[in-house]
């Protein structure tokens, strides 16, 4: 099989916000580290789901990829080049080819411009200057978003949520990008609407052959398109698989307590859920070690538990496209089988 093309290498990346001293050097402020030394690929025509809980990094590491942040360490390359090193033409082509959608489709469209303005906005950054030329580009991209030409002269507020996201589509897709940013997308609307908009991606991504990047808090979302899902924690990536690998494989306890907490549907579920363990130390108070130790449950019943207070797990191979970083990586599956019939049989 031949070796699938690299789109992004993130090498080492790591983001510190407000690691600074004030003017006259005093109160020199922590700073939080957003992001600890990620490396990871996106591949050509992959969506790679990025899951973890509020505050683990996502968002950071959606706008690093699309360049409205740099990384404060570590190098981003984007089809072979350095990101930081891109200029004119190419840091063009660049700001083109990668496109970011968000959450908020109520907020992240102008209420004062109709559909045609918005598109056509795109439609001149990619150079079609004549109207025929841009007539016939819109007459082409508002069925691949499963929108009406008629709508083209509404105004936002005419919208519901789920067609207005359809809107936010179609303008990334005015400026025809391969890789699309998606930054919790379909968290805003509601639950009947998620399906549609989400089948939506999966048809842009086959018919334009799309690199995808969705950012999500819900492993649902996530199971539903990924071909590969990262997990990330506290800025670290701690496991990375194919879609299969993470939802019925999973490896490192993160990853298993956040399956585990997850909205199943299934009412028999056990409810006394054993690696729920507290919530979690200041980021602060714990220097050194694995950053999940302070929740984790596998930690309460591997033979050296000193190991994860004092030696940081890297991220390590297990099998072909899956790592972990936890130190007690082979014991996963196996301890979490025997605390389910525990609090199974307690319940
Ligand atoms: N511009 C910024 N200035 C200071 N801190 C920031 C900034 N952006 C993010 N952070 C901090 O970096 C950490 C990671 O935030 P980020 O938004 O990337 O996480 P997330 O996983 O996307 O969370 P959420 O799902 O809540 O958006 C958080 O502690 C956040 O407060």
């Amino acid at each position: 099989m031949s070796e699938p093309e690299v789109v992004f290498r993130l090498e080492s990346v790591t983001k510190e916000f407000g690691n600074g001293r004030s003017l006259l050097g005093l109160n020199r402020s922590a700073g939080v580290r957003a992001l600890d030394d990620v490396s990871i690929e996106l591949r050509r025509g992959e969506v790679l789901g990025l899951v973890g809980e509020s505050g683990s990094g996502k968002t950071t590491l959606g706008r690093i990829l699309v360049g409205a942040e740099r990384a404060t360490s570590g190098r981003v390359w984007f089809e072979g080049t350095p990101v930081e090193a891109l200029r004119g033409g190419a840091l063009r082509n660049f700001r083109k080819s990668v496109q970011m959608v968000f959450q908020n489709p109520f907020t992240s469209l102008n209420p004062r411009r109709t559909v045609r303005d918005v598109l056509n906005s795109g439609f001149a950054a990619r150079g079609l200057r004549r109207g025929a030329q841009r007539a016939a580009a819109m007459a082409e991209l508002m069925p691949k978003v499963g929108l009406s030409e008629a709508f083209l002269d509404r105004y936002p507020h005419a919208f519901s949520g789920g067609q207005r996201q359809r809107i936010v589509l179609a303008r990334a897709l005015t400026v025809e990008p391969s890789v699309l940013v998606a930054d919790e997308p379909v968290s805003a609307l509601d639950v009947s609407i998620q399906a549609q908009i989400l089948n939506l991606f999966v048809t842009l991504r086959r018919e334009l052959n799309l690199s995808i990047v969705m950012i999500t808090h819900d492993l649902r979302v996530a199971n539903f398109l990924s071909d590969r899902i990262a997990v990330l924690y506290r800025g670290q990536l701690v496991e990375l698989g194919t879609r299969e690998q993470i939802m019925e494989h999973s490896r490192h306890p993160y990853t298993r307590m956040l399956l585990s907490a997850a909205p199943t549907g299934d009412p028999d579920a056990p409810h006394n859920r054993p690696w729920l363990v507290g919530d979690a130390t200041p980021a602060d108070a714990m220097s050194g070690g694995c950053v999940f130790r302070d929740r984790c449950w596998l930690r309460t019943i591997v033979s050296d538990p000193d190991r994860c207070a004092t030696e940081q797990p890297r991220l390590a191979a297990m099998e072909d496209q899956h790592s972990a970083a936890c130190h007690f990586a082979e014991q996963t599956a196996t301890a979490a089988g025997v605390l389910l019939v525990e609090a199974e049989e307690s319940a």
